[in-house]
């Protein structure tokens, strides 16, 4: 079995889904976890100084959806076709634009401009943006791509809490409420049991 370190922040946002992943492998992995004031000394030793960062046997890489695309495949949660890629690509994209566009709000300095901007997408982006993804997650029967549990699934499930958080709409669940059967999907998977008993609680 290849020696795996896992690094990010003490948090789930865009890294739960490859320790999620991991788990469901059955790849025992270094959770490495660490605080905000830690980050300066960090950031440097990794491929484009960002996190979070898979090493594998001492191979460094990074970029969350290039990470859980690997270990999706790799584990059996992949298409079986270009075409079935394709798809589970297409809504991974879709959910990660998502929660870019909201970072583009949360992460705003100047606060007049944040409180603005999430009214703005409140009202006039975010919800097309997810009646399509709650309505696409119902025709694949609670799952995000080709009706049964691929990657894609461990990506929204990791990000959800963040997602929350990002949009300000901590309602989402009544909201959207094909969400939260993909969230429960992914979160009921024997597999993952061990890892979710021990890993820290976060919120986000
Ligand atoms: N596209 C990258 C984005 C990574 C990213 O934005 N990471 C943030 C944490 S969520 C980060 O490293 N922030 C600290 C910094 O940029 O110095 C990915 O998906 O991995």
């Amino acid at each position: 079995m290849p020696q795996v370190v896992f690094t990010y922040f003490n948090c789930k946002a865009l890294g739960e889904s490859a320790r999620l992943l991991l788990s469901y492998g059955g790849q025992e992995f270094e959770d490495k976890r660490f605080a905000q004031e830690t980050w300066p000394a960090i950031k440097p030793t990794t491929p484009f100084g960002q996190a979070p960062m898979l090493e594998i046997d001492g191979k460094k890489y990074a970029q969350s959806m290039a990470i859980a695309r690997y270990l999706g495949r790799k584990y059996g949660l992949g298409g079986a076709t270009l075409e079935e890629d394709l798809e589970i690509d297409m809504n991974a994209d879709f959910i990660n634009d998502i929660r870019a566009k909201a970072a583009t709000v949360q992460y705003e300095a100047d606060e007049a401009l944040k409180k603005k901007k999430h009214e703005d997408f409140t009202q006039n982006v975010y919800p097309a943006l997810l009646n399509k993804l709650n309505e696409i997650i119902g025709q694949n029967k609670g799952f995000i791509a080709l009706g049964k549990l691929t990657w894609a699934d461990f990506v929204f499930a990791g990000m959800y809490d963040y997602l929350k958080v990002m949009l300000q709409t901590p309602d989402l669940d009544e909201k959207y409420p094909n969400f939260k059967k993909v969230v429960d999907h992914v979160y009921s998977l024997p597999q993952l049991k061990a890892y979710l008993a021990a890993a820290p609680k976060c919120d986000f």
